[in-house]
């Protein structure tokens, strides 16, 4: 602070025989000089004619508080710690409050230079760069408290002669509002949980676990971009379901979902099926033609169901169809521009197959903007009674019986492993509620691949007063379905295990209806 800044100004003409010169600095007035003047002190300016006024006492009183034992009792008063070191970086001043939030006594650093006691300490950088720094929120992890410093550098003529930092403990507010964020996290969790439970009363959907809830949230928060999603979960855990949920809860909802089953579609049509052909286009050709999956699900969204199983060939061709938006149908010249929404789906590492280059790496980013994960029945078993009852009350209802379930049945169920998932536990549920003859269903009415069968005289209680037709096409589903159990839903393995050709495999499973062909 300077003279000219205190001072009462003066009118009148007068040469005074001695004043204080209005530049003069307060800080480095001395009380004692002072002494010299009367109540009042002239201010001269660099003609010495007199502009001004002081009050002597109000001037000592500014002299004297400005130092260092004033400024000390009310930077003590401080509630932020306050340090301040030497051009050479020698701790000069640090107030109580420094010392109570660093839990550090005062004598135990006063006079040490800053880098012995405190080494990587931001005021030294302070200190070295003339650049102040600000931080909003600073952790001291071995005290477990947040600080919020200020330091400056101090200047005298453009030379740095020290730096000073002040910083708050801001322990509580930061604590406080983590505890808030944390809240609010956990409402919107919540929130979600129960929009997640509202959607899947909607749609027909079972699942009441977290695990399985956290998955259909993700679905619906996912459903409402553009991006593409790769679903991964075992053999019938429900990634159709999770699609089929994305697409209904998305912009495109009013358009088509169309399902390809890569692994349903022999290499030599799987171009023709995913694009269209033009008619007369090849031999065999249907004479009008035929629109491939992408035209079908144009505006809308395209399932591709075991993208594992894609032929490499053909994954490039899906790579330059995401790439351009266009598709190159066969027969003709230009190219059709599309406008699908891909979801992806499969039980494969797909991962390792880019490693082993069984699987495209550019295609696997491209589907893997956002990857969704459907948990196994055996990571989340609360859900096993809901399916179980479920889909007994569905079969009852579909073959007319009023078969129950055991307890016996019920807690083996949650014992189970189920490696085919939603599905083995689907087709178990229909199987037993088929062969069941009783009241109520215990463990020998569940696929014998289950559990080892009790020994039977072969042909015994196989009649059961229906045509031998109806009994053999029982009987053959049967056979499917606990094959499609014990091959945890690998439609490959059991058509080999089965001896059936892929054509007969899939008619079979359309006649049977058994659920498990993507269409
Ligand atoms: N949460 C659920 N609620 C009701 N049914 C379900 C649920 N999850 C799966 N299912 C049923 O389980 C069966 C298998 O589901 P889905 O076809 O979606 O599995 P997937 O993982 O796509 O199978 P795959 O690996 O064979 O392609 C279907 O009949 C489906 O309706």
């Amino acid at each position: 602070m300077k003279i000219y800044d205190i001072m009462k100004p003066w009118e009148g003409e007068w040469i005074p025989e001695r004043g204080i010169d209005l530049n003069s600095d307060i800080q480095t007035l001395r009380a004692v000089d002072l002494d010299i003047y009367g109540a009042r002190a002239d201010v001269t300016d660099q003609e010495g004619r007199k502009v001004g006024e002081v009050d002597i006492d109000i001037l000592k009183y500014l002299v004297d508080i400005s130092t260092s034992q004033v400024l000390d009792s009310i930077l003590d008063k401080f509630q932020e710690g306050v340090i301040a070191i030497d051009a050479r970086g020698r701790i000069f001043y640090l107030n109580h409050a420094y010392s109570k939030i660093l839990d550090i006594p005062i004598r135990k650093i006063i006079g040490k230079n800053i880098r012995q006691a405190e080494p990587g300490a931001e005021i030294i950088n302070v200190l070295e760069t003339g650049i102040p720094i600000t931080k909003q929120k600073q952790y001291i992890k071995t005290l477990d408290k947040y600080v919020s410093p200020k330091i400056y550098p101090m200047k005298e003529n453009g030379q740095i002669i020290g730096a000073v930092s002040i910083f708050k403990d801001t322990t509580k507010e930061v604590k406080l509002k983590e505890e808030v964020v944390k809240a609010n996290e956990i409402a919107m969790n919540f929130k979600r949980q129960i929009e997640a439970q509202q959607e899947l009363s909607k749609l027909e959907i079972v699942g009441k676990s977290t695990e399985y809830l956290k998955t259909v949230s993700q679905a619906l928060i996912v459903a409402k971009t553009e991006a593409s999603v790769l679903i991964k979960g075992e053999n019938g855990s429900g990634k159709e379901v999770i699609a089929k949920m994305i697409h209904m809860n998305s912009g495109r909802k009013d358009h088509p979902m169309i399902t390809v089953n890569c692994a349903a579609i022999p290499e030599n049509l799987i171009e023709s099926e995913f694009f269209g052909y033009e008619g007369g286009a090849f031999t065999g050709a249907k004479a009008k033609g035929q629109m491939g999956k992408f035209e079908l699900a144009n505006g809308g969204t395209l399932f591709l169901d075991e993208i594992g199983d894609m032929p490499f060939s053909m994954q490039a061709k899906l790579l330059r169809v995401l790439q351009t938006g266009e598709i190159e149908k066969i027969g003709r010249q230009k190219n059709v521009p599309v406008n699908v929404r891909l979801i992806a789906a499969t039980n494969q590492p797909l991962e390792d197959m880019v490693a082993e280059k069984k699987f495209r790496q550019d295609l696997y980013f491209r589907l893997n903007i956002v990857e969704i994960n459907v948990p196994s029945l055996r990571q989340r078993r609360e859900d096993i009674g809901l399916f179980a009852n479920y889909y007994l009350q569905k079969y009852n209802q579909q073959y007319q019986k009023s078969v129950a379930l055991s307890p016996e049945v019920l807690s083996f169920f949650y014992s189970y492993s189920w490696p085919g998932n939603v599905r083995e536990l689907q087709n178990c549920v229909e199987y037993a509620v088929i062969m069941c003859t009783e009241d109520s269903f215990g463990l020998e009415y569940l696929p014998p691949h289950m559990l080892q069968p009790a020994p039977s005289k072969e042909g015994e209680g196989a009649y059961r007063g229906e045509s031998l037709k109806k009994a053999v096409s029982t009987f053959e589903k049967a056979v499917i379905l606990d094959a499609m159990g014990k091959f945890k839903g690998n439609r490959n393995e059991v058509m080999q295990a089965l001896g059936l050709s892929r054509r007969t495999f899939y008619r079979k499973l359309k006649e049977y209806e058994i659920n498990c062909d993507k269409k």
